[in-house]
């Protein structure tokens, strides 16, 4: 089962065209507010050098990445711009679809494009976050409320676990009430019981992904690199779009979130043209790789997920376990029986691996280690799992 990444945006900023960029599908887009109704939902495979690397060495008849899965819903922002009371947060079916999602992809607009308006009129993506956040924010509120009313009543018999929910939960009232997310608190062991089953959509590990015209994308590769690298960059001097990235960049290293820049428009024609063709292309633009795949890749890094490796001539193939799995649970990811019956794995790294070029070598080098039922799987560990067969 892929895990799930919700596309969420205001009305308008590119969700769909972004989901067809990543997905090389065909969902209809159009300039008016609001064209998704029903969510587009694909699994895609994430871009992985590593598995091209091996597979150009073991010529293999199969060539495997991991997968994730997106889903694009309607815009947010729909109640305030019907004129609805906002204060009620987000509607149930959007809410059906991005509860369930493991991280949160938010669109945010700097193109400029005469012919789609923006529900507030300008173009800020600033402001724009600030008004998802909000809607977000009082979605959960009227979650955790909810909860406390229920809580409350259980608390009454004086069991501490309770009166411990209630102070959890009166934490992350007020932290909703200050249009905070409820992911910049800490909490204990014990609170991560209650918040799991609450689905609170700022918990939700999160990147930005800045939907930029076609000719500021290299600028906007530049100034998140630079702030990622923690450069000084005079945001108040900068205009236009570019103030918008540097804005954005700087929330995002200050929340710990990740922040990708993609033209989606761009990205979703030259899908349309052949690999080569589109290649030339983004060379010409100077771009070393598309957006898309950085959106990708990035947002399975979001899952807390890693990647460990299989290779021989049949198959090259890249699979998904959770951080901290042991080598039994990955070797139960290809197959319960070589989990049931574990007795090592073989395990070089990738770039030991590469450094040698092949497992013989690898094994008289003395990288390739022989590890136990207690190994934890490192990402990038390229793995042949021994096994009891009659077990
Ligand atoms: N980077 C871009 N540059 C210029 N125009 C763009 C860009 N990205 C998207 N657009 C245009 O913006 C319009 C809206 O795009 P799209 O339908 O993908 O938005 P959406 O967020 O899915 O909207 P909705 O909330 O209505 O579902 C389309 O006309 C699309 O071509
Ligand atoms: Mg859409």
């Amino acid at each position: 089962m892929a895990l799930t990444i919700g596309i969420i945006g205001l009305p308008q900023s590119g969700k769909t065209t972004l989901f067809n960029a990543l997905t090389k599908s065909n969902a209809p887009i159009s300039g008016y507010a609001t064209t998704t109704v029903q969510a587009n939902l694909a699994v895609v495979p994430v871009p992985d050098p590593r598995v091209d690397a091996l597979a150009e060495i073991f010529q293999p008849k199969k060539k495997t990445y991991t997968t994730v899965e997106f889903v694009d819903v309607a815009g947010m922002g729909q109640a305030g711009a019907a004129g609805k009371d906002k204060q009620e947060g987000l509607s149930p079916e959007f809410l059906g679809h991005i509860r369930n999602a493991d991280a949160l992809a938010i669109v945010l607009r700097t193109f400029a494009n005469e012919n789609v308006p923006h529900i507030y009129n300008t173009i800020d993506p600033n402001r724009d976050l600030d008004s998802l956040n909000a809607e977000l924010a009082l979605t959960d509120l009227s979650t955790v409320e909810r909860r406390i009313e229920r809580t409350k009543k259980a608390a009454k018999s004086g069991d501490k676990k309770y009166l411990q929910e209630l102070e959890l939960l009166q934490r992350l009232k007020e932290t909703l009430e200050d249009m905070q997310l409820a992911r910049t608190l800490e909490f204990s062991q014990q609170d991560q019981a209650v918040l799991n089953e609450l689905f609170l959509l700022t918990m939700k590990p999160r990147m930005y992904v800045l939907n930029t015209s076609e000719d500021m994308l290299a600028t906007a590769n530049e100034l998140l690199e630079k702030i990622r690298a923690g450069e000084n960059v005079q945001i108040d001097a900068l205009q236009g779009e570019a103030k918008g990235f540097a804005q954005i960049a700087q929330r995002a290293r200050e929340e710990g979130a990740e922040v990708v820049a993609v033209s989606a428009k761009l990205e979703a024609e030259l899908n349309e043209l052949p690999q080569e063709e589109a290649n030339e292309y983004l060379e010409a633009l100077g771009l070393p790789q598309l957006g898309a795949d950085r959106v990708i890749q990035v947002g399975y890094r979001l899952l807390n997920l890693i990647t460990f490796l299989t290779a021989g001539e049949d198959e090259v193939r890249a699979w998904t376990v959770t951080r901290g799995a042991k080598a039994p649970e990955a070797a139960g990811k290809i197959h319960t029986d070589i989990e049931k019956g574990f007795i090592r794995a073989e395990v070089t790294s990738f770039d030991d691996f590469m450094a040698c070029g092949s497992f013989a070598a690898a094994a008289k080098k003395g990288v390739q280690r022989l590890e136990g039922r207690d190994y934890v799987i490192q990402d990038g560990d390229i793995a042949h799992f021994r096994f009891n067969k009659g077990k």
